[in-house]
């Protein structure tokens, strides 16, 4: 019987999108023979109010992905009131998935730092695989309760549904959305850290842009 090729899903502010982001997508899905889903928080749960809208944030990622299928975009979070808890996210893809194929939950090594902070954090293990995408800058060791909870789930690659912890090596690329918008805020022009579609209407970037006005 063959098994069900896994669904992945990158999750993020992607204020705005970059290389980052998207190279680790894509190795992601060559390591997991998966396809991946780019899935915008229209209100991230844990940071202030992104600079650029939902609608333009997704603007720039659907200039970002133009040209390959691979990496797709999902707006579901975008259709949600409130803070765009992942828990919903994976809910609502279990549900249209059906209860056998493999679906992962990509995060980069700072955010997984952090999930014992998410809302519902223990039920994602329920709905998906964390694969925890190597990046560079230290502070990642995970705290003890986190730690405690995934001990035991580490694997070396999915295997069902849901519920194991895989590492997934990428390219080490320090690129971050917050150097982004410092490059625009001191009136620097961030090229080649972000899809030069990115730069192509103007109009798109132009939040950032007012940073440095
Ligand atoms: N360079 C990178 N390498 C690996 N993972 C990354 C990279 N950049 C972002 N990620 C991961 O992608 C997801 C979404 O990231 P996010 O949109 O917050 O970007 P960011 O660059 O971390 O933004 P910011 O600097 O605003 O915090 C997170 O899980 C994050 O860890
Ligand atoms: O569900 C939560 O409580 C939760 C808390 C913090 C972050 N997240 C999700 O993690 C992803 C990365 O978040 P961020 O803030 O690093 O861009 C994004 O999809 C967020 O919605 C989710």
């Amino acid at each position: 019987m063959s098994h069900p090729r896994p669904l992945a899903i990158l999750g993020g502010t992607f204020d705005p999108v970059h290389h980052g982001h998207l190279r680790a997508a894509w190795e992601a899905a060559e390591a997991l023979d998966a396809d991946v889903r780019m899935v915008p928080a229209r209100t991230p749960p844990h940071r202030p109010p992104p600079i650029a809208d939902a609608a333009g944030r997704v603007a720039l990622l659907r200039a970002a992905l133009e040209g390959q299928d691979r990496l797709v975009l999902d707006t579901r979070e975008l259709e949600r009131d409130g803070p765009s808890y992942t828990v919903d996210t994976l809910a609502s893809l279990r549900a249209e998935l059906g209860p056998e194929r493999p679906l992962v939950l990509l995060v980069g090594a700072d955010a997984f730092a952090g999930l014992s902070a998410w809302h519902l954090w223990r039920d994602l293990f329920g709905l998906a695989h964390i694969g925890v995408l190597t990046r560079p800058g230290g502070g990642h060791a995970l705290p003890a309760d986190l730690e405690a909870f995934v001990s035991g789930r580490r694997a070396d690659r999915v295997h069902g549904p849901a519920g194991s912890v895989v590492d997934i090596a990428i390219t080490p690329l320090d690129i971050a959305a917050t150097a982004i918008r410092e490059s625009f805020a001191g009136g620097g022009e961030p090229r080649y850290l972000m899809p030069s579609a990115c730069f192509d209407d103007p109009a798109l970037l132009e939040p950032y842009r007012a940073l440095g006005r």
